[in-house]
């Protein structure tokens, strides 16, 4: 089996609603983004031969989605008043609403599904959002 690998980071803010520490306040990440696409065999003659994909196609739809999420605030749906949203897009602030809560594990889950519905042999994407702190997500064979 081959693993091919492709990362990405993004600079965003975020908080965690409903939380108790400091993560309830608004604070920040380099979140990376790490996504592993699989292939039992490699492509055959032409320009990509000898490949499973070219790193080059891989990277761009892994710097596409990820650099959307690039410096904004992520906001889990109506876990902000209406007129604080309002008043910080209206003060020109970017503010990305998610349907998630913005954990690790959320942004795995929603990263691997992203690349699946893109096409992608997704084996595993991990999401850091501390140098030390990750989560992967992947998906069981069912037997
Ligand atoms: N399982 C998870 N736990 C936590 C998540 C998460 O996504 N999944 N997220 C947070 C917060 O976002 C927080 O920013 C991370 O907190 P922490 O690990 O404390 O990170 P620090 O770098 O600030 O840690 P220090 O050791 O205090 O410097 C919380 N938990
Ligand atoms: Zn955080």
């Amino acid at each position: 089996m081959y693993i091919l690998k492709a990362e990405h980071s993004f600079d965003s803010a975020h908080f965690l609603a409903n939380y108790k520490g400091k993560c309830s306040n608004i604070h920040g990440h380099r979140w990376r983004v790490e996504i592993e696409v699989q292939s039992e065999s490699l492509i055959n003659g032409g320009q990509l031969d000898g490949m499973v994909i070219d790193f080059g196609d891989l990277k761009k739809d892994v710097r596409e989605i990820v650099d959307y999420y690039d410096h904004a605030l992520i906001i889990q749906e109506n876990t902000m008043r209406k007129e604080t949203l309002q008043c910080l897009s209206q003060d020109g602030f970017r503010i990305l609403e998610v349907k998630f809560r913005p954990t690790a594990e959320n942004f795995s889950f929603f990263f691997f599904n992203y690349m699946k519905e893109k096409g992608y042999n997704v084996k595993r994407a991990t999401v850091y959002e501390t140098p030390t702190n990750s989560s992967t997500y992947e998906e069981c064979e069912v037997k």
